[in-house]
């Protein structure tokens, strides 16, 4: 019998975390971090890192809890989304809502009291991007819905930095820029994998309304775009060599995988090239942080 509470309570805790989107909020939080890292030359003070880690992961998981919430009926209908905690029934809605203002709430006051009021602001427009434009609204009305709503998870470099100096700066808006050309490719390679999927739940993904072959001219030319703006930081001589040397590797390898989709494409291509997708802009943000610190 204990062993029975113990057990429905670690499923309960799973599901809750499943809510939070946890590795993409991971990755969200590494560009945070970096941008905190980069408006400043030595070390982030742990005063401001760690509520700001807090603040912005909290509103950031908030965001994605919203996202099951709204989209709770879709997901049901979609092979990869049926299995999430809303569909099965495991959690009810009124509970997600609660959890989902509650750590909303609670990252909110922990930025205004800790961080500074832009970050709060900011961090909030980027919630209210994500949950309400892209979820409620951009989503089911336009296939350019990932483009524009990839600026909500584009934000967080800038909310590191003005973190750390209370204010907006050119710098880290080309990180934001960064973030925010890779999602098409990042996004579009698993929507052509995932086609059926989007179709059937009708929602009017690239792939759905314009066909796969466009989608994959799309993910090309966002490829190459994504490949200039990479360049960026070291050209304004915010970054240096170690970055500009690793990240046209990843450039390279990104680039062939988009080649290779549009050109001479296997089963897999696509599943590969979004899974590659994230190592891209995980290491291009280590590659950031590393050249920071050691040159
Ligand atoms: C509008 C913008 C975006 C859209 C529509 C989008 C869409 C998606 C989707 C549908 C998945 C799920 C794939 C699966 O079920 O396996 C996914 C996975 C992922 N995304 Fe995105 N994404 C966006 C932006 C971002 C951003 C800005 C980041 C981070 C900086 C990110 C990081 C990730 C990561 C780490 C995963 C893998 C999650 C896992 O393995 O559970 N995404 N994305
Ligand atoms: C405060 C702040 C920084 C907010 C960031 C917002 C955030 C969590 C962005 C992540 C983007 C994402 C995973 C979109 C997929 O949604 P989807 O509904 O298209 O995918 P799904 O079908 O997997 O749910």
């Amino acid at each position: 019998m204990a062993n029975q509470v113990a057990l429905t309570q670690r499923a309960s805790w799973r599901e809750y975390l499943e809510l939070t989107k946890p590795r993409v909020v991971a990755l969200l939080l590494l560009t945070a971090l970096v941008g905190m890292a980069l408006a400043t030359p030595t070390w982030v003070a742990a005063e401001i890192l760690i509520p700001a880690m807090v603040g912005i992961g909290l509103m950031a998981s908030s965001a994605a809890a919203v996202n099951h919430l709204v989209d709770r009926h879709i997901d049901a209908k979609m092979a990869r989304t049926l299995r999430r905690p809303l569909p099965t029934g495991a959690l009810s809605p009124r509970k997600v809502l609660t959890f989902a203002m509650v750590i909303g709430i609670l990252g909110y006051i922990v930025l205004e009291l800790f961080v500074n009021r832009i970050t709060a602001v900011l961090t909030l427009a980027s919630l209210v991007g994500y949950a309400v434009i892209y979820t409620m609204y951009l989503k089911r009305a336009t296939p350019q819905n990932i483009v524009i709503g990839g600026l909500a998870g584009a934000a967080p470099p800038l909310l590191g930095w003005t973190a750390v100096t209370g204010e907006i700066h050119a710098f880290p808006l080309l990180l934001v820029m960064i973030v925010f050309t890779w999602t098409p490719p990042h996004f579009w390679a698993l929507a052509v994998h995932r086609a059926k999927d989007y179709a059937k739940a009708e929602i009017p993904m690239l792939p759905v309304t314009h066909g796969i072959a466009f989608t994959k001219t799309c993910i090309l030319l966002y490829t190459i775009l994504l490949t200039a703006v990479c360049v960026l930081p070291y050209l304004v001589g915010m970054s240096g060599w170690l970055y500009l040397a690793g990240v046209s590797v990843l450039n390279l390898i990104f680039l062939g995988y988009a080649w290779k989709l549009k050109y001479r494409p296997e089963k897999l291509t696509a599943w590969k090239m979004f899974k590659f997708s994230i190592w891209h802009l995980m290491l291009l943000f280590i590659l950031l942080l590393a050249d920071h610190y050691m040159l």
